[in-house]
């Protein structure tokens, strides 16, 4: 099996890539290198193209035959979003059209795409499954969410297969010290943190307090990047037996609100961690948990790091000695 994975040197893709390639799977990465680091890449050639430029895709698609796509390629800032929302719907759904147009032409009729939890706005429950309502609340998942209803029209149109992955918040690195999460700027709460205990940046910020939570500071439901790793494998085999577009959240249902991981990377890296609260960033939902009991029933995906700590751990290993 051949698999291209667009957007395979950022943080999530390279963990897909890594794992993929140790299942005897030939991966070939597509990446502009615009927020991804080519080091990531050392499972597979790395050819530069991007989505928004269709003749470098067609180059790409017809060089091999692929059995499948993965499509990570984005841009993910739910702040910068709400400012710059021009370039999020360019990059995330014209992007996303081009690089459908080149499979479609190429005849590569399976493909599975980065969602996210943004999709949903406001949660209405504690914990949300694929039933409950999508009503982004920043053009970041507006943008997704736009892509998932072409992933359905593909579907009945064309007999595209696909599975949307709607992520929660990814965090960790694989163990072997080889990946791990870089990204220029940080805006992620995990390393900014870590970064900060290694004198790497000063001025950690909690963005708002004043939330309507147990201690007034968001609630996310972290997980571990090399679980999501795992989902994406277990699309591709859904895949062979499903037709028409899945959707599956994707989080270990537990959340932690921003206090409570400060306090867990405290236990884990044995050192106070300073911070000064700050306004809210515009876009950011108060709490977002998931229920992953579709994915576990359907895709047959069960996380093998439920607990903050050992994600904790993990990203905390990386960043002492990230190897770019
Ligand atoms: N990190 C998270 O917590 C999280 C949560 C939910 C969803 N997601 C989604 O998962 C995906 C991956 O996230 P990540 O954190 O690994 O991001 P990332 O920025 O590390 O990786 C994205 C990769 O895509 C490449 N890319 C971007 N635009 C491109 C283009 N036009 N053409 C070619 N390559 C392009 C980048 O260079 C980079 O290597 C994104 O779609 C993101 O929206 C991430
Ligand atoms: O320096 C920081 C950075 C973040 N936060 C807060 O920490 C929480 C988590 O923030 P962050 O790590 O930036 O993740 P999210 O904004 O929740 O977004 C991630 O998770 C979403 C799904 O939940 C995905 O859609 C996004 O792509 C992904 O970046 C939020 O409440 C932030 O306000 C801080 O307090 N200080």
């Amino acid at each position: 099996m051949k698999v291209l994975i667009a957007g395979g040197a950022g943080y999530i893709g390279a963990h897909v890539v890594k794992l993929l390639a140790g299942e005897g799977i030939e991966v070939h990465v597509l990446d502009n290198l615009s927020t991804g680091h080519r080091q990531a890449v050392q499972w597979g050639p790395l050819v530069e193209a991007d989505l928004l430029q269709p003749d470098s895709l067609n180059r790409v698609l017809s060089s091999n035959r692929f059995d499948a796509v993965m499509h990570f390629c984005a841009r993910s800032l739910v702040g910068e979003s709400v400012t710059a929302p021009y370039d999020y719907y360019r990059a995330n759904v014209t992007g996303t059209l081009n690089l459908l147009d080149a499979m479609r032409r190429h005849d590569v009729d399976k493909l599975v795409f980065s969602s996210t939890a943004a999709v949903f706005g406001n949660p209405e429950r504690d914990l949300i499954d694929e039933t409950h309502p999508c009503r982004p609340i920043n053009p970041y998942g507006k943008s997704k969410l736009m892509v998932e209803s072409i992933l359905e029209d593909a579907a009945r149109a064309y007999q595209l297969r696909s599975v949307a992955l709607r992520y929660f918040n990814a965090a960790g690195a694989d163990p072997s010290g080889c990946i791990g999460e870089s990204h220029h700027p940080e805006t992620h709460l995990i390393p900014n943190m870590f970064r900060s205990v290694l004198g790497q940046r000063s001025g950690l910020k909690v963005l708002g307090d004043d939330y309507p939570t147990r201690d007034g500071t968001c609630i996310r439901d972290y997980v571990h990047v090399n679980d999501l790793a795992d989902a994406h494998l277990k699309a591709l085999h859904w895949m062979a037996h499903n037709e028409g577009a899945g959707r599956f959240n994707l989080g270990n249902g537990g959340g932690f609100s921003v206090r409570e991981v400060l306090a867990a990377a405290e236990q884990v890296t044995g050192r106070k961690i300073a911070y000064e609260v700050a306004a809210r960033r515009t876009g950011d939902p108060a709490v977002l948990v998931a229920s992953s009991d579709k994915a576990r029933a359907e895709l047959g995906w069960q996380p093998r790091y439920p607990g903050i700590e050992g994600i904790l751990s993990t990203a905390w290993a990386w960043h002492q000695n990230p190897a770019y």
